[in-house]
Parts: structure tokens; C-alpha cells; sequence
């Protein structure tokens, strides 16, 4: 069984769990469930966006612990925001990634960018969640959805106001792509390995349908990984662990920006 067969397998008796312990009339009954939704297509397509969707998670299956198990998202979170993230994504798997849904909640609480959802969905009920608890984007991955279930799921996501973010690992998943998507993203790391390949992105982008924005996903780890994307058509950079395996995630996000500036500048 590969890692993400592991995760789906857990994430489905979770999900019963969870449809137990919290009924879907309980989540609408929640005051972020009617809240207003931000829109991460738009910060992205911002002019002098910096397109990064900066990450706050404290493990993964790759790197195990990143970050401290109690570490709060408030010590990376705001800071984002201030120093420009185009969007902030809030893992909320627990098993692999030590994360849950009052990080979300709590980073509503803290900033205005838009919030991805990071998570495994595999049940509109999700959808539900997060959208009671703040979230404007979710995640769909190709490697664990059937296209007619990414359509199915990405249709409810965006009748609940949420945009979506469909992640790709190969040209074999083109076909998951739908008009109901907002975003395609390219992950760059190999989820059998976990060796990471920013060619792959690069590679697998001149495939993509024209008009979708793209969002170049793990393994960023400079301002020149980041620039050399961008010079490929990317709009979006999707980085966590450069950020979390720093004391202080927010300054290296700071930092990170300013070289980025810097750089820009100098070319
Ligand atoms: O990161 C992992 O080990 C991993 C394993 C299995 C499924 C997903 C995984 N990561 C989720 C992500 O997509 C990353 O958190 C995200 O792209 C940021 O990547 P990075 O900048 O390399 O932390």
C-alpha cells in the first residue's frame, strides 16, 4: 500500500467519525458556515502578487516532525499574511500531518488572505467542514478521485461558495480536470519516492488547459526555485516545510519574500 492509499484509508473511517460526533445541521449551525468567502484566484492574479500559498503544517509522511507537535499556527500565520502570502494553506489531516480543523478556525481569526483547506477529500461532508470552519479553498487530489468524483465534489464545493484547488502528479490525470475547477496544481514530489522535481511541474504545465491558473506545489525550497517557476507560467507556489522547519516561520517567510524582491530587482 502507498502512502496515499494509507492516508485514504484512515481518512474514511475518520470521516465516518466524525458524520457521528458532529451532524452535518451542526456544522451549518456554525457562525463561519454563513460567513463571506476570500478568493485565492484573485489575490493570485493580483498584480505585484508575491503567488505564494504559504503552508503552516508540523509533520509529513516525508519529513516527519517539522515543526514542534504544539506549535500554534499563530507562530507563522500572521506573519504571512503581513509580509504578503497570496493565500495561507492550514493542513487539517491529524494522523499524518498533526494538524486539525481548529488551526483552521483559529487562522480565520487571524488574517484576511484566503485559507486553503489542506486535507484528503474524499466526502462532500468534508466540504461542509470546511467551510464551517473557515476555509474559502479546498483540495482535490487526482491520485485518489475518480474524474467523475472530482467533478461531483468540485460542483458542491463551488455551490457552497469554496474555490478548488485540483492537484496533479502526472499526465495520466489530465482528464480529472473540469470547468468547475479554479486551480490545477503540479505536485512536484513523487508520493512513492518523495524525491521532489521541479521539471515535473514544469514538464506536466505545458499540458494543461489554457485559462486555469497553476499552482506549483512542494519541494520550493529558494527565491530562485520559485522565480525559475514562475518564468515557466506558474502562478502559484505552494511551499510549507522551507518555512516550518524554521524556528520562526514567519521572519523566514519575511525573509524569503525580501530575497525574492531583491532578486527581481537585480535581473
Ligand atoms: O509532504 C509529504 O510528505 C506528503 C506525503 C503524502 C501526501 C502529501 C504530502 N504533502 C502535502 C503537500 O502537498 C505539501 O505539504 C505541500 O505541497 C508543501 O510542500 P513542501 O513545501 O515541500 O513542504
Amino acid at each position: 500500500m502507498n502512502i496515499l492509499e494509507k492516508i485514504v484509508q484512515q481518512k474514511r473511517h475518520e470521516v465516518a467519525d466524525r458524520k457521528v460526533e458532529r451532524t452535518l445541521t451542526e456544522l451549518k449551525e456554525r457562525p463561519l458556515y454563513a460567513a463571506p468567502r476570500r478568493s485565492l484566484a484573485y489575490t493570485l492574479a493580483l498584480p505585484g502578487s508575491t503567488g505564494i500559498i504559504a503552508e503552516f503544517k508540523r509533520k509529513s509522511p516525508s519529513k516527519g516532525w517539522i515543526a514542534h507537535e504544539l506549535a500554534s499556527p499563530r507562530i507563522a500565520v500572521p506573519a504571512y499574511d503581513q509580509y504578503g502570502a497570496a493565500g495561507i494553506s492550514i493542513l487539517t489531516d491529524a494522523p499524518f500531518f498533526g494538524g486539525n480543523l481548529s488551526d483552521l478556525e483559529e487562522s480565520r481569526t487571524m488574517v484576511e488572505a484566503p485559507l486553503l483547506r489542506k486535507d484528503f477529500t474524499i466526502d462532500p461532508y468534508q466540504l461542509h467542514e470546511a467551510r464551517a470552519f473557515g476555509a474559502d479553498v479546498i483540495l482535490l487530489i487526482a491520485a485518489i478521485l475518480e474524474p467523475a468524483q472530482v467533478r461531483e465534489l468540485a460542483a458542491e464545493a463551488k455551490s457552497l461558495g469554496l474555490e478548488v484547488l485540483l492537484e496533479l502528479h502526472g499526465d495520466e490525470e489530465l482528464g480529472h480536470v473540469c470547468p468547475e475547477v479554479d486551480l490545477v496544481g503540479i505536485n512536484n514530489r513523487n508520493l512513492k519516492t518523495f524525491s521532489v522535481d521541479l521539471d515535473r511541474s514544469v514538464q506536466l504545465a505545458k499540458a494543461l488547459p489554457a485559462g486555469k491558473l497553476k499552482v506549483a506545489e512542494s519541494g520550493i525550497s529558494s527565491p530562485e526555485d520559485l522565480l525559475f517557476l514562475k518564468a515557466h507560467g506558474f502562478d502559484g507556489f505552494l511551499i510549507g516545510e522551507r518555512f516550518m522547519k524554521e524556528a520562526d516561520p514567519g521572519s523566514a517567510f519575511a525573509a524569503f519574500v525580501g530575497n525574492i524582491k531583491k532578486l527581481s530587482d537585480e535581473a
